[in-house]
């Protein structure tokens, strides 16, 4: 019977820790101004970008979106935003513009990423993983062309299995809706990335957001 690879790492096994599930608090936010210093010099680093527009199209004319953000269901079964290693040498906003291409198809003449679009950045000591994220704001009509273009990928079928909007409202039991996706499993640190762009881009308030959070538990 011919070896289906399945409970093996191969060649993947050199980055296998990196997609090991992070304890708590592993991943820290360092600060803007650091990232390039000599401290994470010799760490492994990453990029991933937020894709998103306003919408305001109400679901079965009732809960308003606010906007269509896009993530992935990655190779390994978890979340994720669309982006990647960088190479050595490679600057952080050409390898996550590369890794969008690779994985999404993005037409980077039309969408890319430059270095002001930075949210935020995380480090993990014990991964020795430096993980950047950028946001990408476009129009519906744009983000429509880029989820059609993201089965054309390159990685479509392999690395990326599929590309997904993200569920931002709540239904009427407070739970079913975001508060569920949040529930799903996130690769690295990037469910805190998902809140901090939130946050930071006002998509949600704080106040919806620790509301999604809390209902995690079912006990509404
Ligand atoms: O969306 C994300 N946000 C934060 N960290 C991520 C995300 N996707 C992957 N990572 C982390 O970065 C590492 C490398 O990312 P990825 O698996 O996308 O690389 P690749 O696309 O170059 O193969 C992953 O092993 C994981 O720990
Ligand atoms: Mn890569
Ligand atoms: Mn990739
Ligand atoms: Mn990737």
């Amino acid at each position: 019977m011919t070896s289906t690879g399945d409970r093996t790492w191969g060649w993947l096994g050199s980055t296998e820790e990196f997609g090991r599930p992070p304890e708590p608090n592993e991943f820290i936010v360092i600060p803007k101004s650091e990232i390039h210093c000599e401290k994470y010099a010799g760490s492994n680093h990453a990029a991933h970008c937020f894709i998103y527009a306003e919408n305001n199209e109400r679901v079965f004319d009732i809960y308003n979106p606010r906007a269509s953000i896009l993530m992935q269901l990655r190779y390994d079964g978890y979340f994720g935003f669309p982006g990647g290693l960088i190479d050595a040498g490679e600057d952080f906003v050409s390898a996550v513009n590369r890794e969008m291409v690779e994985e999404i198809n993005l037409n980077t003449t039309i969408h890319s990423v430059n270095h002001d679009d930075h949210i935020i950045s995380h480090w993990s000591e014990k991964k020795n993983l430096v993980l950047h994220f950028y946001k990408l704001k476009v129009n519906m009509t744009d983000l429509i062309e880029i989820e059609r273009q993201a089965s054309l990928a390159r990685d479509y079928g392999t690395e990326v299995l599929g590309t997904i909007r993200v569920p931002l409202y709540t239904l009427g039991d407070h739970y079913r809706g975001f508060p569920v996706f949040l529930n799903h499993n996130f690769i690295g640190c990037s469910r805190d990335q998902l809140i901090a762009a939130l946050t930071s881009l006002n998509i949600l308030t704080p106040e919806e957001i620790q509301l999604a959070l809390n209902a995690n538990s079912r006990n509404i």
